[in-house]
Order: C-alpha cells, then structure tokens, then sequence
C-alpha cells in the first residue's frame, strides 16, 4: 500500500513570499505543490494565472499539481503543459466533452484529473474512469480556501474507491477543502491517496510539522 501523499495549497500561501513559501514545501515531507487556478466565472474568486504558476515552477522541486476551476479548460491545456505541469485536474462541471479534454491533456504529456463538486455524483464517472489517473473529490465548495470540510465527503470517497475497485483502476482519490490533522486519518481509512491541505499548512506555526504529521499517518 503507497503512503499518503500530502499536497499543500499555495492559495494559502504569502504571496509577497511565494518563493519562501514553495521552498518550504520543496524541503518538507509533501508530495506535490498544489496550485488553484480559478476564473471567476466557474468560482466567484480569481486566484492566480500563468504568470505566477510560471514563477511557481521556477522554485518547486516537487509535481506541479493543477487545480482548474475554469469553464472550457482545454483553451489552456498546451499552456499548462508548457509551463512543466505535471498534472492536471479540470472539472466535470465546466467541461463540454469531458473525455475529449481528458484525451488532451494526456496527449500534451501530462497526467489527467476530474475533480466533482461537492453535489456531483461519482456515479457520474463511470464510464470514465479507466481514463483517469486522479479523482479530485471536493470537500468544500470550490473558490476560496480556508471553509469548514463537508463531512458527506467520506461516503463519496469510499462509493468512489469502490468503483475504482471493481473496475480495476489505478485512479488516485484526491481531497481538496477543510483538510488538516484532525480529518486526514478518517480520509485516508476511507480511501484518500492525495490530501490537499491550504490554511492547515500555511497558517500553522510550523508548516513542515503539520506537512509530516499528515504525511506519517499509517495506511491501514
Ligand atoms: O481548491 C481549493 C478551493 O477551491 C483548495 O485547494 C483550497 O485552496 C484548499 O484550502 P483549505 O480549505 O485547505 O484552506
Ligand atoms: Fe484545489
């Protein structure tokens, strides 16, 4: 069984000290740099664009793990291929052809996610999910950082981790929102491969701690 791989969210970083901020996670025990991308149309929040994912790839050591919540992703998908990243998660909601633009993105040489918005079924991937190598299962609602986890989330993980079971998938489950030490046991027991952690981490005394504490829960 893989260990649990910790992927904190630069959304909660000092952005006057990004590149402190990155090499913090370069030299902690985290798996991945998490990066938000949002338009303002598919979240009510914009966070950041190329530019500043471009300044971020320039200090990470680690996988650059992109989060799109952004209508109609595929205009970008060469740019963030580009750009270095390694993994790209768009939505099921903002997608036209879901998996013409998983397609795509696997084409430009990256690895493909699809990330449900709290409401969303994961029955709805069925068809899917052999396409996939990460399930991006939102526990808040996408836009902002820092709100309290949905506790529904870890029924949906264990309903996703048995689809992905049966249907003999290597998919990662993925949880993005309210993440921290006091949920990340429950998640990983119920199915949880990758912990996206944004306000736990970086407003903590000691980020590298709370990176390790997560990263050292043990995979039942
Ligand atoms: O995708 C998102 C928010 O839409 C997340 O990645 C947040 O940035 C996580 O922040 P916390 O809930 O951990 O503060
Ligand atoms: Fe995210």
């Amino acid at each position: 069984m893989n260990q649990v791989k910790i992927a904190p969210s630069l959304l909660a970083a000092d952005f006057g000290n990004l590149q402190r901020d990155v090499e913090m996670v370069n030299e902690s025990d985290a798996a991945w740099h998490h990066l938000d991308i949002m338009d303002g149309v598919f979240v009510p929040n914009i966070s950041y664009g190329m530019p500043v994912v471009k300044a971020i790839a320039k200090h990470a050591s680690k996988p650059l793990d992109a989060h799109l919540m952004i209508i109609d992703p595929d205009r970008y998908i060469q740019t963030f291929a580009d750009l270095g990243v390694y993994l790209l998660t768009v939505h099921y909601e903002a997608c036209q052809h879901l998996h013409r633009t998983v397609q795509a993105i696997r084409a430009a040489g990256m690895k493909a996610g699809v990330a449900l918005n709290p409401h969303t079924d994961v029955s709805l991937l069925k068809f899917i999910l052999k396409d996939l190598d990460l399930v991006l299962v939102m526990s808040v609602n996408p836009g902002f950082g820092g709100q309290s986890f949905i506790p529904a989330t870890y029924d949906k993980i264990r309903t996703l981790k048995k689809m992905l079971k049966d249907q003999e998938s290597s998919a990662l489950i993925e949880v993005d929102g309210g993440v921290g030490p006091d949920n990340a046991s429950k998640l990983i027991d119920a199915g949880a491969d990758v912990l996206v952690a944004g306000s736990s981490v970086f407003k903590a005394k000691d980020p590298k701690a709370i990176i390790a504490e997560m990263a050292s829960v043990k995979v039942s």
